[in-house]
């Protein structure tokens, strides 16, 4: 097992990652000094039936135990569930002291944040990812559920106490989690590391190629990315919005959908594609877009969705929240590892959506 230390302006925490270490949750509360009243495991349908009473038994020295089961997918980060959830939290008089545990993906741990988050005003909680895409959302405590209108348009920047990081849970993950987590992992490398694209490259092939100590050397690089851009810039005054990489259309796809159609990851690798894409006329460089494009390809990542359009992909990109007086601004690649926030205008953002979705075959 190793720990990292996440580091924030408001919080530093740990982060443990390995192998079956959901077992020794216990150990780690007792690590964190907390002084728990009671515990509230927010899990999904996925997960509950793998790994919900693995952890009810790790939990050797707490009487209260309560666990709240949401639907799995994208669907559960809605008013209505994160209502529901304090509904039940409330009615099980979970006081100050009671920790809520966000056992499950990007989904849960943003929604089990920001029950955290609001409820009495604040309530410790941490994140214990089943997912690859988890790398990601775990760290650095973005938490949020979504409005019809725009993606984790409602939340907090809300810090966990601690993360517990089993890998072994990553196991029983399905093709198409290893994907959507893989668009976070890549995201990763272009826009910080030129070597560890260049490792992701040469190395990952197929998705089944991320076992065992290559799994463990992208996670490391991966959170290792998300760490220090955090630790820079915790509420996204500056550096943090290179983390939204590729997220301008991924979000905008994803709403335009409806929440849950198409995988978060697999919106984020359309999206870093286009972002390219914008890059180039931008700046007026060559990055090799259609390279980019070949080596998501041997992933199986979908292409944009057409029948969306331009017009109403523009329109949802333009809720994003770093649009600034009502213009887009967007993270751009001038190099891979080194990337930049700027204002795009409509027009040309249309024109480019326009050769886009031309392209699709
Ligand atoms: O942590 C961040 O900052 C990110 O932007 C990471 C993203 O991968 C993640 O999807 C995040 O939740 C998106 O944030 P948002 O502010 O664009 O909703």
């Amino acid at each position: 097992m190793e720990t990292l230390t996440i580091s924030t302006a408001s919080k530093t925490y740990p982060l443990y990652i390995g192998d079956r270490i959901r077992f020794e949750i216990q150990s780690f509360l007792n690590n964190l000094n907390g002084n728990f009243s009671s515990i509230l495991i927010i899990t999904d349908s996925n997960v509950e039936p793998l790994f919900l009473n693995d952890i009810k038994t790790s939990l050797t020295d707490f009487e209260n135990i309560y666990s709240y089961v949401v639907p799995g997918g994208e669907g559960a980060k809605s008013f209505s569930v994160f209502y529901d959830l304090l509904t039940y939290a409330l009615e099980n008089e979970l006081d100050r002291k009671s920790l809520v545990i966000a056992l499950g993906g990007g989904v849960i741990g943003d929604l089990a944040g920001f029950v955290a988050a609001t409820y009495m005003r604040g309530i410790p909680f941490i994140q214990m990812p089943t997912t690859l895409l988890a790398h990601d959302s775990s760290v650095g405590g973005k938490v949020a559920i979504n409005h019809p209108l725009g993606k984790n348009m409602i939340g907090a920047f809300y810090q966990p106490e601690a993360v517990i990081y089993d890998t072994d849970m990553l196991l029983t993950l399905p093709e198409e989690q290893w994907r959507s987590g893989f668009a976070e992992v890549i995201k990763h490398a272009l826009i910080w590391d030129a070597d560890f694209y260049n490792w992701l490259h040469s190395e990952i092939h197929t998705l089944a190629d991320l076992r065992a100590e290559k799994l463990q050397y992208a996670l490391a690089k991966g959170i290792s990315v998300k760490a220090q851009v955090v630790a820079q810039d915790e509420k996204e005054s500056g550096i943090r919005a290179y983390l939204n990489f590729g997220h301008t259309l991924a979000h905008a796809i994803e709403a335009g959908l409806g929440y849950g159609k198409m995988s978060h990851g697999d919106a984020v690798a359309i999206g870093m594609l286009f972002a390219i894409r914008v890059s180039e006329e931008y700046y007026g460089i060559n990055l090799n877009l259609s390279k980019f494009k070949e080596w998501f390809k041997q992933y199986n990542f979908p292409q944009i969705p057409k029948e969306l359009g331009a017009d109403l992909l523009l329109q949802l990109m333009k809720k994003d929240k770093k649009a600034q007086n009502g213009s887009l601004r967007m993270v751009l690649m001038k190099t891979i590892g080194e990337v930049e926030t700027v204002k795009v205008n409509d027009e040309f953002i249309l024109n480019t959506l326009i050769k886009e979705l031309e392209e699709v075959q």
